[in-house]
């Protein structure tokens, strides 16, 4: 017990009190915050000048400009902030009125960019008739394609108009009819109507539950947040030619190859974690596909875009690929590939989002999902969807396989097989078969709602079904965010970040909504971030029996991936989130299992994609600027030289990358050590922390919010009931119990720490839910 006692009480310390000695000015004994380093020597003050407010670093983008002035303050008296007036926005507002092009030049420039879109639209469709310019499904690159569709076919056609604004941009910016600073701040007022979307229709009165794609949650910006909206930037993006092109070195010279990088730095290795766990991984991942899925362009016929030929021996020519191609060429000398003869690896740029607001200027890559914590991968994101997933009784579709009940089948082709036998399962995300372990909480989630469902029937008998589901709907949604907040969040980015972004749950409502709060991703949380996750990730899964007390199983990555029929044995589910919650999480560090940046989406073949590289490819499709410009926005100090990395990694950082300010996000962010109670360095952590002060602040059906901001507030009794609720709890609540009877209370840690041995899923360490707080809704 005592184990886990530090652990939560580190979550919920408050780190000792800084004073603020004396007024600007003067010097002050450097303020190191273990990996916060401040730069600025003015001392740290309470109140802001200008109306300002205290905010961290991260959340004040303008403060990294040169001449801007922002002085340090401190957070709630306690941790060190900067002053900040102009919130999320790059750029101090001007006093002067930028020049806007004439509209003569916006009307022939629209004329030429849908000409040249024409153009592009035919030469895509005219290279469906040659060979190797579609991805065969025997391809490792068939299951990234898998992975990163859409549902529908609206995110293409959205992605038409983003990309007509782009290239509007791209002649405007020929003309020179646009400016550098225009392009940076990504405001220009567009001339005609066609390149951006009329605004949500909302009702005026707004309803009690969220609505499925995200709309309306913003009565004064109905289209934050909704899917197919693009992802928001912390810093203006670093594009080549400021729109959409690769950036290039600081010496001027193209970046070093991605693969060269993900062979060079980013090494398979096996460090467990001592305190987390693979239950803790795979929320990651399951979070992450609430609230953020990018779209890559497709050929016409919404088929996989190649950019590789032959089957991988090289890079098409460039008159036989798509604009979206941006394939990652692979060195002869590859220590992995040379032996299969592989000289590529497929890379489709991301589909850019139109706007709702006419404004145009750099791309913006789109978003397929709500970004809302809402479940939307349970729910889908359309009426149309939900309606393919609901069930007579206010349930959701089950399949019922003699008595168990799992997640609705699908003959989509989703999976590496599907038959029978085999069976393939729908969500509201398309991507639940991606692993099993992903399926296994699709299971515990779509097993909840219908739990929840009954028993709010029995307790509400007079409720109609369409209220019984949005009603259940509502409440388990509120259970999922009480555990991101609760409990998996504090446990990565620990109690200081906790504490200096205000996002700790405490009784009662909060009373932070803010309606100036924008709550999209951002692209540096989605492109780089967030996906520290793909190294805590194990190559192999144990399925561990609790009945016998053995391993039953411990399966290799690439074989539990598109391949859910195991879910489909008697005991296996409860095996399987048995050895999730006893099995390490790998620690957060510049190594990824070879199962992902070998084996990836293998399905038959000896070899598979690469998933780092993949990562850093991506950062550099959306623009992401390099590594060292986010750590001095959040304070730190910038790289300058490989010798201030450890000597190995210098010598690998040092053989691919030219200078270290070249260093990519998702790269460098790997590197940087763990921040006190966290298991992330610092720029993660703030980029991670500022995403979910979003998601709360700007979200006003947060669960937390009152009845002052939130159309579906909870009664403060049920509140206090939700906030009870646990992984431990659904884990209890929803799995088979035919082997798992017993459970450890704190689910994301592991099985074997002392204080987290398992109790009986009836046992008072688990709280349940009151749902007699429900009755009369
Ligand atoms: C076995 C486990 C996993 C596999 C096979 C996997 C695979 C992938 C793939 C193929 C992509 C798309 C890459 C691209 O084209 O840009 C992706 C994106 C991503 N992954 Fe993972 N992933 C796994 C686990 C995780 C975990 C544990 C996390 C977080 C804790 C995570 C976070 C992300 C994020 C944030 C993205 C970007 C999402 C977006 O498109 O907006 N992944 N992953
Ligand atoms: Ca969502």
């Amino acid at each position: 017990m005592r184990l886990v006692y530090h652990i939560l009480v580190y979550v919920i310390t408050i780190s000792p009190i800084i004073k603020c000695h004396r007024p600007f000015g003067g010097h002050f004994e450097s303020l190191d915050d273990n990996n916060l380093n401040h730069l600025q020597t003015e001392p740290p003050c309470d109140v802001c000048p200008r109306n300002g407010v205290c905010v961290p670093k991260v959340q004040c983008p303008a403060h990294v400009n040169p001449g801007s002035s922002n002085p340090r303050c401190h957070i709630d008296g306690q941790h060190v902030g900067v002053c900040c007036c102009t919130g999320s926005n790059h750029f101090e507002p001007k006093e002067t009125q930028r020049v806007a092009a004439s509209i003569e030049d916006l009307n022939s420039a629209h004329q030429q960019s849908k000409k040249k879109l024409d153009e592009l639209v035919k030469r895509a469709d005219s290279l469906l008739n040659e060979k190797d310019t579609v991805v065969k499904e025997s391809d490792p690159s068939y299951g990234h394609h898998m992975f990163t569709r859409a549902v529908g076919s609206k995110a293409q056609e959205l992605g038409r108009i983003g990309f007509l604004s782009l290239l509007l941009v791209q002649e405007l910016k020929s003309r020179e009819a646009i400016s550098a600073e225009d392009l940076g701040s990504g405001i220009h007022r567009n001339a005609e109507g066609s390149f951006c979307l009329p605004p949500p229709l909302c009702p005026r009165k707004p309803s009690k539950y969220r609505n499925l794609d995200g709309t309306c949650n913003n009565s004064k910006n109905p289209s934050w947040g909704a899917i197919f909206t693009g992802f928001e930037r912390l810093l203006p993006p670093e594009y080549r030619d400021g729109t959409w092109a690769f950036r290039l070195s600081v010496t001027n010279g193209i970046l070093p190859n991605s693969r060269a990088v993900s062979n060079a730095v980013i090494l398979d290795g096996h460090y467990p974690s001592r305190s987390h766990n693979a239950m803790f991984t795979q929320f990651g991942q399951f979070i992450t596909h609430d609230i953020s899925s990018g779209v890559v362009f497709t050929t016409g016929n919404d088929s996989a875009i190649s950019c590789c030929s032959k089957d991988g021996q090289d890079v098409l020519p460039l008159e036989l690929q798509h604009w979206a191609c941006a394939a990652i060429s692979i060195s002869p000398k590859d220590p992995f590939y040379s032996q299969f003869n592989r000289r590529c690896i497929n890379f489709v740029r991301g589909v850019l989002a139109p706007s709702h607001d006419c404004l145009i200027g750099y791309a913006k890559q789109m978003n397929g999902v709500s970004h809302f914590l809402d479940l939307s991968h349970i729910y889908g994101n359309s009426e149309e969807k939900l309606a393919s997933l609901r069930a007579p009784g206010g349930l959701l579709k089950t399949f019922d396989d003699f008595g168990r009940e799992l997640p609705p089948l699908t003959k989509e082709n989703q999976c590496l097989t599907s038959n029978n036998v085999s069976p393939c399962f729908d969500s509201g995300d398309n991507h639940a078969n991606q692993i099993l372990s992903l399926t296994a909480l699709h299971t515990l989630f779509t097993r909840e709602h219908n739990r929840i469902a009954r028993a709010l029937y029995k307790l509400n008998p007079h409720l109609d079904e369409e209220a019984l589901f949005f009603e259940t709907r509502r409440i388990v949604q509120a259970e999922f965010q009480n555990i991101v907040y609760k409990e998996w969040l504090p446990l990565l980015i620990g109690p200081k970040m906790m504490k200096m972004f205000k996002i700790f749950t405490l009784d009662g409502y909060s009373q932070v909504y803010d309606p100036s709060t924008n709550p999209s991703i951002t692209a540096e949380f989605s492109g780089a971030a967030m996906r520290f996750g793909h190294s805590i990730v194990d190559g192999k899964m144990l399925v561990f029996s609790p009945q016998t007390g053995s391993v039953d199983e411990i399966l290799s990555l690439p074989e539990t991936m598109f391949l859910p029929s195991r879910l489909r044995l008697k005991y296996f589910l409860d095996r399987l989130l048995t050895g999730m919650c006893m099995q390490p999480m790998q620690n957060v560090d510049p190594f990824m299992t070879s199962a992902l940046s070998r084996y990836l989406f293998r399905g038959g073949n000896p070899f598979g994609h690469d998933l780092a590289a993949i990562n850093i490819q991506r950062g550099r499709d959306y623009g992401l600027r390099p590594f060292n410009d986010y750590r001095v926005l959040i304070g730190s100090k910038p790289f300058t030289s490989f010798q201030q990395f450890p000597a190995k990694t210098a010598q690998r950082l040092s053989s691919v990358y030219t200078h270290p300010h070249d260093i990519d996000l998702w790269v460098g962010g790997l590197l940087e050590k763990p921040i006190d109670g966290g298991i992330l360095g610092a720029t993660f952590s703030q980029i991670i922390g500022d995403q979910f002060t979003k998601l709360k602040k700007g979200d006003r059906y947060f669960y937390e919010h009152g009845p002052d901001v939130n159309p579906g507030a909870f009664t403060p009794s049920q509140l206090s009931e939700i906030k009870k609720v646990t992984l431990a709890r659904i884990i209890c609540d929803n799995s088979d119990h035919i082997e798992l009877l017993t459970q450890s209370p704190y689910a994301f840690l592991r099985r074997d720490l002392s204080g987290n041995q398992p109790v009986p899923c009836d046992s008072t360490v688990i709280p349940q839910m009151d749902l007699n707080k429900f009755r009369d809704l």
